[in-house]
């Protein structure tokens, strides 16, 4: 990059607190939950929502487990009005729910704000003034005293109105680009608010830090929260909450270190939603905790109908790869991340310690309402044990490990030759007319076991079979005897059709999808040349699918002769 244009930027200056303890905690418990959709998210739409549609979105963060929502910012236009008269007047709030309003420090929009909070029972009044350097001499052209007179003055009107009001009023103040402010202006003005608002423990303040803009590393933003409960004083009267943006993209990150360090409360939006690159992304905060074993007290167990709420509403899309919702995240394309994921869900099966512990997937997708087929889907990426899993999980074909590669190696084909990804349908295709249905060379016409004598000494075992196949369009009846039908049938065709091969493993389950009846059985044979060669075969009868599976093998074998 051009040097000149790096002069335009400078460093974001570390916090001087050497001794800061947040690295060594651990966050064991949610914070208090704040939705800023309707506000903070709406305001960033291309199109804002109607108020069918916010109405919809407040019903969803309400069944997401939202105790409070900042349902607007009712002075500021007539919809933003509207809504919170349509959320009153149609008694659509829930007990334990407070919605929360925004205002600016300025008294036509707080005498507003007031009047379309008629008749609420309780809510949060959010006054907001920017307090940094920047905003300080380029917008608002005040110095810090005037600032801090702006902020104070919209404060007194508040407290004025709420002592007029039946409504129950909590107070927020927010310093607005707290990140670009010098930390002792902003608890200078906070503290300044809390004068004027005389919160108490049983009825503290809520003290909104945002980071407007994401200025820096989390760590920064973790240290700031830490100086200023360290420094504030009558810290027990105040909730300290969080509002991060996300210009850095470390939102998530940078919440999560402040929490560490003290906070109290999180604001912020489903998927990430809001101004610029959004604000902090409450889904993955919330699963991020759910992971680690610890309630998040927020709902994401049918994360699909979060997502298409969200996405009904705000005409944005959910990214496919975000965090915990996105379409491919519960999804393995790459052969080694599909087999260590085939192996860990099959170790899952077994273990009795009911952690969820399979590589490469963090969370059980189960959870979040997600089902475990689509884990594992095929491209040319994919290998043996991922095309095993989608057999076995999709189709209940338990192939043995050693008929794997073979398999394996023909879906690549496929697949390479296909250029896309491959359904799990293609995936059974292939496996059909590979294994099922290559009847090219030997077919079976019939099969009869014409005498059985078993005996539990293996040695007196026999039987002798009878069975009708078709070679080159030829019938040809075989018979012979041996110690079992599949002996048997074996010996019939090297004697009656000169067949050399030998049996070399043999494998066979009751298939429990689909006809719940049917078998399969897989067998292995070394021909002339020793070379190994996989068959399979589906019948009612055991027996028969394991002659279908042997033809299966030969045929495999002949047509490779036959390409020589
Ligand atoms: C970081 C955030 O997300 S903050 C929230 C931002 N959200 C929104 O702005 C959405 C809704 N806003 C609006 O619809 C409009 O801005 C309104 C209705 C609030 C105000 O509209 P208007 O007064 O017509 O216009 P505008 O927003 O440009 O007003 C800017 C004036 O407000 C002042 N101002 C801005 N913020 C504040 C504040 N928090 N407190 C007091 N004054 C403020 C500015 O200094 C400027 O003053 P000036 O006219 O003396 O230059
Ligand atoms: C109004 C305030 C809290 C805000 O949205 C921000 O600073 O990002
Ligand atoms: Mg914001």
């Amino acid at each position: 990059m051009d040097q000149e244009k790096l002069k335009k930027y400078r460093p974001y200056p570390p916090v001087r607190l050497t001794d800061r303890t947040w690295p060594d905690q651990v966050i064991t418990s949610a914070p208090i939950w704040c939705s800023v959709d309707l506000r903070d998210g709406n305001q960033a739409l291309i199109q804002p929502m109607n108020l069918e549609e916010k109405l919809e979105m407040f019903q969803l963060l309400v069944q997401i487990g939202f105790k409070e929502i900042e349902v607007g910012f009712p002075s500021a236009s007539q919809i933003e009005y509207d809504f919170l008269r349509l959320l009153i007047d149609g008694n659509h709030i829930p007990d334990g729910v407070v919605p929360q309003v925004l205002t600016q420090a300025r008294e036509q929009l707080i005498k507003k704000t007031f009047a379309s909070l008629k008749g609420a029972r309780e809510a949060i009044v959010h006054l907001y003034n920017s307090t940094s350097t920047l905003q300080r001499d380029v917008v608002f052209k005040m110095n810090r005293k005037e600032i801090i007179e702006l902020g104070v003055a919209g404060a007194r009107l508040i407290r004025e109105q709420a002592e007029r009001t039946e409504t129950r009023i909590r107070y927020e103040y927010s310093p607005e680009s707290f990140t670009g402010t010098e930390l002792d202006f902003a608890l200078e003005i906070c503290e300044a608010i809390m004068d004027v608002w005389e919160p108490t423990p049983a009825n503290p303040v809520i003290i909104n830090l945002p980071a407007t803009v994401e200025l820096s590393t989390p760590n920064i933003y973790a240290d700031q929260i830490e100086w200023f409960c360290r420094h504030m004083k009558n810290r027990d009267c105040a909730l300290i909450s969080l509002h991060a943006h996300n210009d850095r993209g470390e939102a998530v990150a940078a919440t999560e270190l402040a929490l560490m360090a003290g906070a109290d409360r999180v604001e912020g939006t489903l998927f990430g939603n809001g101004e610029r690159t959004g604000n902090v992304d409450i889904v993955t905060l919330a699963l991020n905790l759910f992971t680690q074993g610890v309630a998040p007290r927020l709902d994401f167990s049918r994360i699909n109908k979060v997502i298409n709420t969200y996405e009904r509403c705000t005409k944005m899309k959910v990214h496919p790869r975000h965090p915990y919702a996105g379409e491919l995240v519960y999804t393995a394309f790459s052969g080694s991340h599909q087999d260590a994921i085939n192996k860990g869900m099959t170790a899952l099966e077994l273990t009795e310690s009911g952690l969820w512990e399979v590589p490469y997937l963090p969370i059980d997708p189960q959870d979040v309402g997600r089902t475990y087929e689509s884990i594992i889907r095929i491209n040319s990426q994919s290998g043996k044990g991922g095309v095993a899993y989608i057999m076995d999980h999709e189709f209940g074909f338990k192939l043995p490990k050693d008929m794997r590669p073979g398999f394996g190696r023909v879906i690549q084909e496929v697949s390479d030759a296909y250029g896309d990804e491959l359904t799990a349908e293609m995936v059974f295709h292939t496996f059909e007319k590979e294994y099922l249905l290559n009847s090219n060379g030997y077919h079976l016409k019939s099969f009869n076991v014409l005498k059985r004598h078993f005996d539990r000494d293996e040695e007196s075992s026999i039987a002798e079979i009878e069975a009708m196949v078709v070679v080159k369009g030829e019938e040809k009846v075989i018979r012979a005897a041996g110690n079992g039908p599949l002996d048997a049938f074996c010996t019939a065709l090297r004697e009656g059709l000169g067949l050399r091969f030998v049996l070399h493993s043999y494998h066979e389950h009751a298939l429990t999808r689909g006809s719940s009846s049917k078998a399969v059985s897989y067998i292995e044979i070394l021909d002339q040349d020793d070379e190994s060669w996989w068959g399979a075969g589906v019948d009612t009868d055991i027996i028969v699918a394991s002659i279908k599976s042997l033809l299966s093998a030969l045929n495999r074998s002949a047509a490779k002769n036959k390409k020589e």
